[in-house]
């Protein structure tokens, strides 16, 4: 083949990446799945056409996930929503608190590399990637994980790497960075921004410091109660049934070497849902554990806003709030994400509580896309 024929060749494929790309986001808008594989297998392998793409990563303790969408940069930010998700791989954890920084490097490696390759996509049509990560507490972890990323990709692709609470905003903000979240899973966290710029947190130190409304917390509580009410230092507890029958124990005693024999801390929180099921079923101390839980999670919301200012002055000014994580999800009549609301109301009666549509990765790619655009165009 010429070099002119080569070239002819290239310029049709990027061609019809474009049209498959905008025809993507058309179905993509009337909410039809998109199977971008299938598509890109008429096309030359190169996802997202000449404008390239982005990255988005959310990188916790359980699992890392890394999604690629398209490059638009005529699209507005109210559009963001619409952009297709090319492509989305899922790795391990990638909190170098908890791996250690050589693995935790290759999962994030791997979880792109697999994205791209999902989408037909190559490293150099990279334009930004944003890297949300759990661990990433100070300037100095922020510099370290630059400085890895900058070996990957040359310096025209804009790197930005934050911590995965700010992804979880992202998720409810559409990717801007203004108001608070809060995430409470295993672990908790509550994470605000103001629009220009401050930022400040609460919790996230871990259930040794302090993380009660935590899943940990939670359920760490209500083993103590079994506890408890087995020595005679505390009332007798549905929890006790509850907890002994999930966990195939016949008697509390037993609850010793079962906590000894793997403490981590997400199998002690995937008990939640029994002390939530006892709640429900009339359980005092299964409620009253959840109402202290409540009142943990919406001190540190209330710390958060405070701090930042987010509520104005005379704290009447609208700000958003967004929940994730499973101890906040709504599926329970005894739902906790909603009386975090109610109690957190009561102090900032304009807050705007968002349960987000997204997952945080998505939110990363939002900001990558965001970041992109004030970088290059402001
Ligand atoms: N219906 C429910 N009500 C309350 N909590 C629940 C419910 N379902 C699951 N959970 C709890 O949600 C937690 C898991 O949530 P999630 O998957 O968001 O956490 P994670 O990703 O493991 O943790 P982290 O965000 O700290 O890394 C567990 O503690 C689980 O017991």
């Amino acid at each position: 083949m010429t070099p002119e024929q080569e070239k002819e060749k290239e310029e049709k494929g990027e061609q019809e990446e474009q049209v498959l790309v905008l025809d993507a986001m058309k179905r993509y808008r009337n909410g039809e799945i998109w199977d971008f594989e299938d598509d890109m297998a008429v096309s030359d392998g190169h996802g997202g056409g000449e404008n390239g793409v982005l990255l988005g990563l959310d990188g916790g303790t359980t699992s890392t996930v890394c999604i690629c969408l398209p490059m638009v940069p005529s699209f507005s930010h109210s559009q963001l929503q619409s952009l297709p998700i090319l492509a989305r791989a899922v790795a391990g954890c990638s909190n170098h608190n908890s791996v250690g920084e050589i693995a935790a490097r290759e999962t994030l490696e791997q979880v792109m590399a697999d994205a791209l390759s999902k989408c037909g996509s190559k490293r150099s049509s990279v334009r930004a990637v944003c890297l949300a990560v759990s661990g990433v507490n100070h300037p100095t972890d922020q510099q370290r994980i630059l400085n890895w990323l900058r070996d990957i990709f040359p310096s025209h692709v804009k790197l930005y790497v934050r911590n995965d609470a700010v992804a979880a905003l992202a998720s409810g903000t559409m990717g801007r960075l203004h108001g608070c979240v809060l995430i409470a899973g295993t672990g908790t966290i509550a994470y605000g921004f103001t629009e220009d710029g401050k930022e400040a947190r609460a919790a996230g130190a871990g259930p040794v410091l302090g993380d009660w409304g935590s899943g940990y917390g939670i359920a760490a509580q209500a083993l103590t109660a079994v506890v408890k009410a087995h020595d005679g230092r505390g009332p007798s507890t549905r929890l006790t049934n509850s907890i002994l029958q999930a966990l195939d124990l016949s008697s509390a005693e037993e609850l010793i070497g079962w906590t000894y024999a793997d403490p981590s801390w997400a199998r002690i929180a995937a008990l939640v849902p029994l002390v939530v099921s006892c709640a429900e079923a009339g359980d005092e101390v299964a409620n009253k554990i959840l109402l202290e839980s409540v009142q943990e999670l919406a001190s540190s919301v209330k710390a958060v806003v405070e701090r930042l200012g987010l509520s104005g002055q005379d704290g009447k000014d609208a700000f958003p709030f967004v929940m994730v994580g499973g101890v906040l999800e709504a599926n329970r009549r005894w739902d906790i994400g909603k009386e975090v609301v109610n109690c957190i109301s009561k102090y900032f009666p304009r807050v705007l509580p968002i349960r987000p549509k997204v997952e945080p990765a998505v939110g990363a790619a939002w900001l990558a896309w965001n970041f992109f655009m004030k970088d290059c165009y402001s």
